[in-house]
This record gives C-alpha cells, sequence and structure tokens, in this order.
C-alpha cells in the first residue's frame, strides 16, 4: 500500500496555500484523471447499475447457511447423545469425542496459507506490551499460553487446528476467570480476539463438565424443547452468524451442538435445526424472546450467558428484551449461572446493568477502555460535504489493493455511493438495514471473497465483524458518537495485522472533534491542526467530554473507591450517547433503522446553537 502520508499530501489536505479548507477537489484543480481502466472483472462493467446485489454469493464462512452444521461442513450432529456425525457425546458422565474428519478440518479450519481464514499479523506479540488492569477480589492469575490444564485436552486440539499459538490477552485472563467459576466484564481492543475470550472458557469448562439433565416433563409435552447450557447474545445477525461460525470450529467433536437464531430469517428453519441439538445457542435477542413465548425454548439449564457487544444492544433499544430474557423467564439467577459481557467500549449505562446481571465479577480491561488499536493508521481529512465524492475516488485512485470499508450515515447514502462507484468502475457492494437478508449476505460474500473490493455500509457493520483483509477504513461520514468510530475503524488492523482508516471531517463533524484528538493522541496518531481549532472552537460552546465524548470507564465500582486489585492504571471517562444511522434493523424484532438525512445546518466552529441544532 502506498504510503498514507504522501497519499494524503498529494490531495493538497491542509495546505494552507490552497482555500480555507485546504482540500482542493480534482475538479477545481483541472486534473484531467485518465479514464480508469476497466477493473471490473467481477461484476461486468459499468453497466450493472443496479445496485449491489448482483455479486454472486458465497465464501468461506457460507455466508448464509444459518445451521452451518447442517450443511456441508458443519456436521457436530453428535450432541449429548451421540447423534452422528463428527459430534461427540456425554455419555454416563464422560465426554466421548466424536472421530476425526480431515475434510471437516479443511472446511473449518482452512489450509495454512488460505487467505480468507484472517491469521495474526506481525504486530500479533504487541499485545504483550498493552497494559492490563483486573479489578475485583481475588484475581485468579492470567495463563500466559495455551496448555492442556487449564483448557480441556479437546478444545486445546481445536485451538492449536486453529492456529492460535498464542491467546490474547483478554484470552489469557478470561480463561482462568470463567474456570474459577467468576462472572467477568471484559473490555478490550478491537480485533484482539474477544470471540476466543468468552468461547474458549465456556467449551472449555462445557467439555469438562457436561450438560445439566434435561428436566423430566412427564412425558407431556408435544413438542420439542432446546435446553441450551450458553446462551450467547449479539446485535446483528451477521455478527451471531460470525460468533457462530467461530463457535462451529471450537465445538469440533465434541458434545456441544452450536445453533443460530436471528430475526429477518424463516423461523421454521431455525427450529427444525434447533430440534436436532441445541447445546450452545446464539441469539440476537428479539428472535430469542420470540422463542421463549413460544415455547421453544428452555433456559432453565443455562450455566453461562454472554452478552456480546453489550453496550449495543442497549443503544438498539434492546434493554427490554434482554431484561425480560434474563430475569422473567426460567434462566437460573444471578450467582447460579456464570455471565460475561464483552465490548471493545463500555459506557457507563452499561456498567450499571452490570450490577443488575454480574455477581462478585471481575472487570477487565486491556489498553485504554475503548482505545484503538496502534496497529491502525489514523488520518482525519477536512473534506467539506460536497467535495467527499471527489476526495473518496482520488483515494480509491491513488490506492485500490484489499479490502476498503466505506462507512456512511443512511441507508440511502449507501445505496447513492455505491451506484456511484460502481459507474466509475469500482467493484462496489453495500450492505444497509434495508436491504434483505439475502441481498446483505450476498454483499458480504462478495466482500469477503474480494469480488467487490468495495462495501459500502451504514453503522450496522461497524461491530464485530471479522473480515480478513480488510487493509483500509474510510469514514466517508463520520458518526456521530466516538464509541461508534472506534468499532468502526477496529475492521481492520486485527488480530495484529496492520490497517489504516481513513476520516473525512468538517464542521459538522465539530461535536466529535474533541473525543477523535483524545483518540488519535492515545494512539500515537497524528493530529491535524484543524481539528485541534475545531476541538478548541468547539470547547468554548461547551465544557468536559460529553457531547459525542469517550463512551467507556474503567470499573464503576472503583469509582466508589470500594475496592481494587488494580494490576496497572486506569482512567475515567464520561460518558455519552450520540444518535447516527444506529438501528439499522439488524437482528432480532428492531425495525427499520433511523436516518440522519445529510445537509445537516453549518455554522462556523464555536457557534454552539448552529453546529449542535440536529444533534
Ligand atoms: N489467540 C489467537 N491467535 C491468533 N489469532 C487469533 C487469536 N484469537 C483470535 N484470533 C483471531 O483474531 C481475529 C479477531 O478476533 P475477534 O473477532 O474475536 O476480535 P474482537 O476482539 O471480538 O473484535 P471486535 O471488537 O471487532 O468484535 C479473528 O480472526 C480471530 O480468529
Amino acid at each position: 500500500m502506498a504510503d498514507l502520508t504522501e497519499q494524503v499530501q498529494n490531495l493538497s489536505i491542509n495546505d494552507k496555500n490552497d482555500n480555507k479548507h485546504g482540500y482542493v477537489p480534482p475538479h477545481l484543480r483541472g486534473a484531467n484523471r485518465a479514464p480508469r481502466a476497466n477493473n471490473n472483472a467481477g461484476n461486468g462493467g459499468s453497466s450493472n447499475r443496479g445496485g449491489s446485489s448482483f455479486f454472486g454469493s458465497n465464501n468461506r464462512s457460507g455466508g448464509s447457511s444459518f445451521f452451518g452444521s447442517s450443511g456441508g461442513r458443519g456436521g457436530n450432529r453428535g450432541g449429548r447423545g451421540g447423534r452422528g456425525g463428527n459430534g461427540g457425546a456425554w455419555i454416563d458422565g464422560k465426554h466421548v469425542p466424536g472421530r476425526k474428519n480431515e475434510r471437516m478440518e479443511m472446511e473449518l479450519f482452512g489450509a495454512p496459507e488460505d487467505p480468507s481464514f484472517q491469521s495474526s499479523g506481525i504486530n500479533f506479540d504487541h499485545y504483550d506490551d498493552i497494559p492490563v488492569e483486573a479489578s475485583g477480589e481475588n484475581v485468579p492469575d492470567a495463563i500466559t499460553e495455551f496448555t492442556s490444564p487449564p483448557l480441556d485436552e479437546l478444545l486445546f486440539e481445536n485451538v492449536q487446528l486453529a492456529r492460535f499459538t498464542k491467546p490474547t490477552p483478554v484470552q489469557k485472563y478470561s480463561i482462568p476467570i470463567v474456570a474459577a467459576g467468576r462472572d467477568l466484564m471484559a473490555c478490550a481492543q478491537t480485533g484482539s480476539g474477544k470471540t476466543g475470550g468468552f468461547l474458549f472458557p465456556v467449551l472449555s469448562e462445557s467439555f469438562k463438565n457436561g450438560p445439566s439433565p434435561t428436566p423430566d416433563n412427564g412425558g407431556y409435552s408435544y413438542q420439542r424443547k432446546a435446553y441450551p447450557t450458553a446462551v450467547i447474545m449479539a446485535p446483528t445477525r451477521e455478527l451471531a452468524t460470525q460468533i457462530f461460525d467461530e463457535a462451529k470450529k471450537f465445538c469440533y467433536r465434541s458434545w456441544v451442538k452450536p445453533c443460530v437464531v436471528y430475526g429477518g430469517a424463516p423461523v421454521g428453519l431455525q427450529l427444525r435445526e434447533m430440534e436436532r441439538g441445541c447445546d450452545l445457542l446464539v441469539a440476537t435477542p428479539g428472535r430469542l424472546n420470540d422463542l421463549l413465548e413460544r415455547g421453544k425454548i428452555s433456559l432453565c439449564n443455562v450455566k453461562y450467558l454472554v452478552l456480546d457487544e453489550a453496550d449495543r444492544m442497549l443503544d438498539m433499544g434492546f434493554e427490554p428484551q434482554i431484561r425480560h430474557i434474563v430475569e422473567d423467564c426460567d434462566m437460573p439467577q444471578v450467582g447460579e449461572r456464570q455471565t460475561l459481557m464483552f465490548s471493545a467500549t463500555f459506557p457507563d449505562d452499561i456498567q450499571h446493568l452490570a450490577r443488575d446481571f454480574l455477581a462478585d465479577y471481575i472487570f477487565l480491561s486491556v489498553g485504554r477502555v475503548g482505545s484503538t488499536s496502534e496497529n491502525i493508521t489514523q488520518k482525519i481529512m477536512y473534506v467539506d460535504d460536497m467535495d467527499k465524492k471527489s476526495a473518496l475516488l482520488d483515494l480509491l485512485s491513488a490506492e485500490n489493493e484489499g479490502l476498503t470499508l466505506i462507512f456512511v450515515e443512511t441507508k440511502r447514502e449507501a445505496d447513492n455511493l455505491t451506484d456511484f462507484l460502481i459507474m466509475q468502475d469500482f467493484r462496489a457492494t453495500a450492505i444497509h438495514g434495508d436491504r434483505t437478508q439475502q441481498e446483505r449476505e450476498r454483499a458480504l460474500a462478495a466482500f469477503r471473497s474480494g469480488r467487490a473490493n468495495l462495501l459500502v455500509a451504514t453503522a450496522v457493520a461497524a461491530r464485530g465483524l471479522d473480515i480478513p483483509n480488510v487493509t483500509r477504513v474510510i469514514n466517508y461520514d463520520l458518526p456521530g458518537d466516538v464509541d461508534d468510530y472506534v468499532h468502526r475503524i477496529g475492521r481492520t488492523g486485527r488480530a495484529g495485522n496492520t490497517g489504516t482508516a481513513i476520516a473525512f471531517f468538517n464542521r459538522n463533524n465539530s461535536n466529535i472533534a474533541k473525543g477523535l484528538v483524545e483518540i488519535l493522541e492515545e494512539a500515537n496518531q497524528e493530529v491535524p491542526q484543524f481539528l485541534s481549532d475545531a476541538m478548541r472552537d468547539s470547547g468554548r460552546s461547551r465544557s468536559g467530554r460529553g457531547f459525542g465524548g469517550r463512551g467507556g470507564s474503567r470499573d464503576y465500582r472503583k469509582q466508589g473507591g470500594s475496592f481494587g486489585a488494580s494490576r496497572s492504571g486506569g482512567s475515567s471517562w464520561g460518558s455519552s450517547r450520540g444518535g447516527s444511522d444506529r438501528n439499522g434493523g439488524w437482528g432480532g424484532s428492531m425495525g427499520g433503522g433511523s436516518s440522519m438525512g445529510g445537509g445537516r445546518s453549518n455554522g462556523g466552529w464555536g457557534n454552539s446553537s448552529a453546529n449542535q441544532s440536529w444533534w
């Protein structure tokens, strides 16, 4: 990839001799860009205007099959009763692993050189230098490597098949914490292995201890019910599917049969799959609630409850459903189950939810809460709204290798920009809450496979998605909340790989100037002068980290000074949530998303009322 600073300099960004904002779009420079070579191998050229659904589907993750185990590569059918396939069984209090199957191993774990499987990057070892804070009573010692014990032997074998040679910091702590029977709230940077952070200990303990006996219903029930041992809730269907795909790997040959359920997909198919066994259930809250109400699932056997991207679920308005599922159904009480909450950002309100869901928990933060990885090179460019398309074309023309994720604020903007890029002969596709599930899956599959190397997305793609080879994230529209920025740029620079994140900033984004400056400084990135100016000016009209400021804080229990076995320092942040295209209609029963239209009112820096009127 061409040097980012050079690229940005070539765009005359911040050149005081140009205009007042420094950026001179190509059409004003009289630049006659040569017609772009048709690189549209995948979609047949610019005549393919009809949005993006024409990109065919499929990639290694199958993109879509809800229950991969019923398809070609799943097959953990054994469940506790040993239902054949390569699944194991729990028999007479013992775990009996299934047979090895080379074809299935290839499907689940891939060949070492297969680029569609994320491999750890050159900076993976740098994770060891990140300070970790673990607070709470009697924090168990972290492990330093994957060994069995403490990991269950079969899980250890599966971790080796995945070619994970060393635990990431969050995994080093979560494995002994869960093994000690403790609850956990964990905050770790994007791409630093949080999924393994909950799957490894939950599966390891499940493999060792087996399921609870299914309640005897006296033979009166006419319908089968699922009695999962572990329930993992996630905010979006894509994230749920991704966790499920990851779970399939680590459940290989075990008694644990993973399942996934989410809204917007036919419930009949999901029910049929659940009937084959459902020991680890990954679910969006809305669909889980629905299935509970239909009496298809009982939570009475749950030993492990995981809330992934918990703050996002609250943002999406899932709190009533989550509370209903956890508090009003038949799930064992706090203290009788283990509860784990994970995210890269933890605003205060989520910590307060923890008071109700967790008991005597350990708060783990890896790096500064809500910080970004130094594996990501961040650049903020001043670009007025009217110049954004030109600036984007410039960036894409200068560098179009690897996969680029482009974030916009509204669904309509996502479609418009995608059409525009396709018109310019770029291989672009779009993902947002108004697209059908099939369109979204096809778009993601095309992006993963590289047939479309540009994915235009709303905030719905900001969280959790783990797509190898995303080398660049462009915030065409900045989000209104700095936490969202952190998650968005975290789609690159994962597992120790490097990536770049570019954001178009203008006076409409002054609300997050302060938060952005803090993030850039923490990650040792350059802070452009216009951003410092914007921060200073916007600071005159408001104080503190409030508006658009950093979410997340350290363990709120320590703010009262009650206890703390801190292993390193921490800091406390104010919390705030901004509005943005947040809902998007993913997962569960959430409806369509909201849109912040363009055309926000402009005001000068520090013209507080004008700047904030849309906020
Ligand atoms: N111990 C490990 N060794 C090597 N690679 C790992 C390890 N743990 C996880 N990974 C890989 O790192 C990538 C990022 O992991 P994961 O998706 O769990 O990150 P995350 O912290 O949940 O990120 P986000 O906050 O964006 O959801 C994945 O491709 C995963 O396979």
